[in-house]
Parts: structure tokens; sequence; C-alpha cells
């Protein structure tokens, strides 16, 4: 049985005066046990969030990681800073970050190694855009970012895959539970197919674009979904906790 996992992405959003949402959701979910809550705020807040969130049900991540562990990158972040300021997590990836910054399969293949090395769990996102899927690509895109950016090496353990497709993120147009199974269902063949049925099967997949509390129960019903990377709902406890209650209900 793979652990379920909710993480939340605020992106470029959030305060020291919002971390208040990481011990909400701590005290709303203190019993739970089989299910990982993990908050990405931004870079600043990682240290202070991890303070919250230390010995709770909540655990920290980080939205980006330098490929190198220290040197000249200006406003970069390394991966070993990361686990220093307390966070187990990070994205590598994100569609955001592939587009604004031109990151590549290599760069996002080089951020997740980096990840492993510091002990972190790496969330790799992947997705497709909306021409992408109008031109039927979906499943070659997919397909190539997997190759492209899933290092060799993974534990099933340090790493998480987030099928985010573009055209879903931060629009309300949810991805119907026809259209996530069919790519969640390949990207399982294919992890196995790669890193074998232990390990393929291990490695949890998270479904991310525009999950709401009202969409969320549907989405959690497909096979391969083991969870969600949620952006704007993750920014209050009030919209997050019923999402993670549904996941832990699925
Ligand atoms: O990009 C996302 C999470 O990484 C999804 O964002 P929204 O949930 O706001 O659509």
């Amino acid at each position: 049985m793979r652990r379920k996992m909710a993480a939340g992405n605020w992106k470029m959003n959030g305060s020291s005066a919002a971390l208040s949402v990481i011990s909400d959701l701590a005290a709303a979910h203190a019993d739970n046990t089989d299910t990982d809550i993990v908050i990405c705020p931004p870079a600043p807040l990682l240290f202070r969030a991890s303070e919250i969130a230390r010995s709770s049900a909540v655990t920290i991540g980080a939205q980006d990681c330098h490929s190198e562990t220290a040197g000249a990158f200006t406003g970069d972040i390394a991966a070993p800073m990361i686990a220093d300021a307390g966070a187990t997590h990070v994205i590598v990836g994100h569609s955001e970050r592939r587009d604004a910054y031109r990151e590549s399969n290599s760069d996002v293949r080089a951020k997740a190694k980096a990840a492993w090395e510091a002990g972190l769990v790496a969330i790799l996102c992947i997705g497709e855009s909306a021409e992408d899927r109008e031109a039927d690509n979906t499943l070659d895109i997919i397909a190539g970012q997997l190759s492209g950016s899933v290092p060799n090496g993974s534990t099933g353990d340090n790493l998480v895959v987030a099928y985010e497709p573009v055209w879903a993120i931060g629009t309300g147009a949810v991805a119907t539970t026809a259209q996530i199974d069919e790519v969640h269902d390949f990207i399982r063949a294919r992890l196995v197919q790669r890193f074998g049925a232990e390990v393929g099967n291990a490695i949890r997949l998270l479904y991310g674009g525009s999950v709401k509390p009202g969409n969320a129960v549907e989405i959690f019903q497909c096979d391969n979904v083991d969870g969600a990377l949620v952006g704007g709902a993750s920014l209050k406890a009030q919209d997050f906790t019923p999402i993670i209650e549904a996941l832990i209900a699925s």
C-alpha cells in the first residue's frame, strides 16, 4: 500500500503570518498516520515553517532547488540548504519553472538528483500543454518528460511524480477522471517498465490542477492517484482540510 500524500504548493504567496495554516492543519489531522501532508512555502519561510511543523503530522518542502550544492549562483537555493532549513521535500520541474525559466528535462533531472543526494524527496512535475492535448500528443509528451527528467536510481520512496496538465493549473478547468486515469495508468506502466515492479509500484503519483474541496472526492477515486499537489486551495486551512479529509477517506 502506498502512503497517500496531500502537498500544498504556495507558489509566490504567503507570509510569516500565513504559517498558522501549518499549525491549523497539524491540529486538524493529529490522528492521521497514513497520509503525508506537505506544505511548500516560499524559500524565506522554510526555516520557520519547519520549526512550526516539527513533530506534527505536517512536513515541509521547497518549491525548487539548484542542481549544484554551492557556488556563484545568485538568487538560487541548493538542496542541502533546504534540508538544513528542516524541510524534507522539494518540488522540481513545475510547469511554471519549465515555462518562465526555460527549465529543460535535463535541468529537472539534475535538480531531482541533487534533491536525492541531499536526502530530500523530489516531487517531480510533468504535464502537457493545451496545444499538446489538442494535437493528441499528451502521452508522447508525458513519456518524453518521464524519460528525460526522472533520474536513474529511484528507490521508490525518494520520488513522487505529480501530473499537472498545464491547462488545468489555476484555471478551474480540472481534468476529467477519464483523462486522469489514462495519464496516471500510463505513468505507472512506464515507471514499472523502467524501475521494475517493486520500485515502480512504490512511487507515488499526485494529480495537480484546480483541485478543490468540490472535486477532490471524485479525483481520489482514480486507481493510480495517490494524492494531490494543490495550489490555490492549499493557502487556507479551511480549503485544504476538506481535500485532505477526502484523501484520507479514499
Ligand atoms: O500548480 C499547481 C500546484 O503545483 C496547481 O495549482 P492550482 O491548484 O491553483 O490549480
